[in-house]
């Protein structure tokens, strides 16, 4: 079993070690992540400019670069084999909804998913990493779960965990992704210069957090687990706007 761990938080996260170290001996583990926090960076790749690869001391591989450039430079030459499997995270807070079209936790994973390997995608629901190495447990005893279940087919899984001392007990619920209001109001701010400056506004409440969503698990303090695709077609538009457009289907 090769196992390729990235994460969006940056090689130096807590949530990338505790989840690496709650995976040792399941078999060979490689890490490569971010030489940054490039949280909200989504499926971005780095075009523009050289990457480069640096080790840090205790062997992790990290890039000056996006979560997706770690695992597709991985895979595309670094590592020179394919992994059975890709994980990514602990992140520090939620990715649920919305959170996952922006969420460079998920695209590490989808990464892999879209070169057909088995992935996963974890994160803990509340930031600060309260109860980590309790997620960081509950997430191993998934992946064995789903080892177990077999790697013959490519999947992405998306998990939100909720910081809780007993994580590895809490009940776990296929989820649907539910959807956010959207995000607050920008952050207005004059530099030193004088100049306004722009931060991004707070993610929206949930809006869409029914029965089933994964907001509704975590809530109600189960860990969510999310079957995602990366098939954007709307379907059921295809006759809409065949019609519509006077085209044929
Ligand atoms: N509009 C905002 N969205 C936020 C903020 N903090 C987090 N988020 C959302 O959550 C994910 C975090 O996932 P990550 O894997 O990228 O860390 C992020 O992508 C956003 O969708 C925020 O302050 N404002």
């Amino acid at each position: 079993m090769r196992i390729l761990i990235a994460n969006d938080d940056g090689y130096l996260a807590p949530g990338l070690l505790a989840l690496v170290k709650a995976c040792e001996g399941l078999g060979q583990i490689d890490v490569i992540a971010p030489e940054q926090n490039a949280s909200g960076t989504s499926n971005s790749l780095t075009l523009g400019r050289p990457l480069s690869v640096y080790t840090a001391t205790n062997g992790f591989r990290y890039v000056n670069g996006t979560p997706s450039d770690c695992v597709h430079v991985a895979l595309t030459g670094l590592l020179g084999y394919k992994p059975d499997l890709v994980l990514s995270g602990i992140n520090n807070g939620a990715n649920m909804g919305d959170d996952t079209l922006y969420s460079g936790t998920v695209a590490a994973a989808t990464e892999g998913y879209l070169f057909g390997i088995p992935s996963i995608a974890f994160s803990q629901v509340d930031k600060g990493w309260g109860q980590l190495d309790a997620a960081a447990a509950m997430a191993r005893s998934l992946v064995e779960q789903v080892i177990a279940g077999g790697l013959n087919e490519a999947f992405l899984l998306n998990v939100n965990i909720p910081n809780h001392a007993d994580a590895i007990s809490l009940p776990r619920c296929i989820t649907r992704l539910g959807r956010r209001h959207a995000s607050e109001a920008v952050i207005r701010q004059l530099n030193p210069r004088g100049e306004t400056i722009y931060w991004i506004g707070p993610a929206g409440d949930a809006r869409e957090a029914g029965e089933g969503t994964d907001f509704y698990a975590t809530a109600n303090g189960s860990v969510s687990v999310t079957p995602l695709q990366v098939d954007l077609t709307h379907h059921a538009g295809l006759p809409v706007w065949a019609n519509r457009l006077g085209l044929p289907l």
